[in-house]
């Protein structure tokens, strides 16, 4: 079965994107989509941001292959455990649903990076944002890198050069990708664990972040006290928290970015991220023109070159992976029976 397996594996690298990728063989999977977001926005109006996340946080780590969203098995060692993902990022359910929905029109078809990468365009378009046509064709990993995730996705804390550094690292560029993508910042919510210290600490000075205004010190304070609950949650907008709009930025001309990482695009003299800054404050089209671009050249973050891909079943599990057969007792109890290895896809 193995060696079959082999043989049915596509070549992952070099891979050709095109919006047009799906008309023939999945015309209506962006609607689909958009009726689970629409649907699922009605009772968490903060899942698109989460959507979007997602996606960044998979593109980074080996390219947008879906590796995010496996889940810990025999032979995987999940990112989701890993520290910057780890009781963070959420929307997973949502992306199986999508994933079900699509299955059901077009069995065996389309990626689940596809889908997080639609996914992400519509949560943006849903919130106000940009909407534009999203390349396709991209195949799902079939391993995870918890390692390369802890490493290579930028904490809250980072400064300007370390923040180009991680953007250089996936081949962004660090000045308007940079700029632009935090720009997502514009709506969804971070946790009081991410910027207590700028509160209280300060890069162990004893004292606040000097770039953060005094007001909205004091109003973080009271949510956020010394040694609370590390997961209360803020919004990363305090302006405009669930519309995507360049109200971020202004933000930030007020020393109201919630992350030093926000912050300092704006706060580190002599930066050069300081004037795109102050561009897409001034003009949200502009933002939105840069945002777009960013968003796709971020979603060609390719695997490395020989990694094999496929089109997963399941979002969670590789495809032919063995999976534990669990059953329930009358009285409650799992029994587990043993592995059984699920048939291996035949669509090519
Ligand atoms: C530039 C470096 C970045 C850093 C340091 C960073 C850091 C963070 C942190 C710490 C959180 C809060 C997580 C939590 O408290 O659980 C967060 C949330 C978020 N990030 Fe970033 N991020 C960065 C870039 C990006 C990019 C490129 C995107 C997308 C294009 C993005 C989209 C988001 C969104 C939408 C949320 C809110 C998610 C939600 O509400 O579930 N971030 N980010
Ligand atoms: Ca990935
Ligand atoms: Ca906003």
């Amino acid at each position: 079965a193995s060696l079959m397996g082999m043989a049915l594996f596509l070549s992952c690298n070099a891979q050709q994107l095109a919006p047009t990728f799906y008309s023939p063989t999945c015309p209506s999977v962006t609607n689909i989509i958009r009726q689970v977001l629409v649907n699922a926005s009605a009772t968490d109006p903060r899942i698109g941001a989460s959507l979007i996340r997602l996606h960044f946080h998979d593109c980074f780590v080996n390219g947008c292959d879906a590796s995010v969203l496996l889940d810990n098995s025999a032979t995987i060692l999940s990112e989701k455990q890993a520290l910057p993902n780890n009781n963070s990022l959420r929307g997973f359910e949502v992306i199986d649903l999508m994933k079900s929905r699509v299955e059901a029109s077009c069995p065996g078809v389309v990626s689940c990076a596809d889908i997080l990468t639609i996914a992400s365009e519509e949560s943006v378009a849903l919130a106000g944002g940009p909407s534009w046509a999203v390349p396709l064709g991209r195949l799902d990993s079939l391993t995870a890198n918890r390692s390369l995730a802890n490493s290579a996705l930028p904490p809250p804390f980072f400064t300007v050069p370390q923040l180009k550094a991680a953007f250089a690292a996936v081949g962004l560029n660090t000045t308007v990708d940079l700029v632009a993508l935090s720009g997502a910042h514009t709506f969804g919510r971070a946790q009081c664990g991410g910027f207590v210290d700028r509160l209280y600490n300060f890069s162990g000075s004893g004292n606040p972040d000097p770039t953060l205004n005094a007001t909205y010190l004091q109003t973080l304070r009271q949510l956020c006290p010394r040694n609370g609950n590390a997961s209360v949650l803020a919004n990363l907008d305090r302006a405009t928290p669930n519309a995507f709009d360049s109200r971020y930025f202004s933000n930030l001309q007020t020393r109201e970015g919630l992350l030093q990482s926000d912050q300092e695009l704006f706060s580190t003299a002599g930066e050069d991220t300081v004037a795109i800054v102050n561009r897409f404050s001034a003009n949200q089209t502009a933002f939105f023109q840069s945002f777009v671009a960013s968003m796709i050249r971020m979603g060609n973050i390719a695997p490395p070159p020989g990694s094999r891909g496929e089109i997963r079943r399941n979002c969670r599990v590789v495809n032919g992976a063995s999976t534990l057969i669990t059953t329930t007792a009358t009285d409650g109890s799992e029994s587990d029976l043993g592995y059984e290895t699920t048939p291996l896809a035949s669509s090519i």
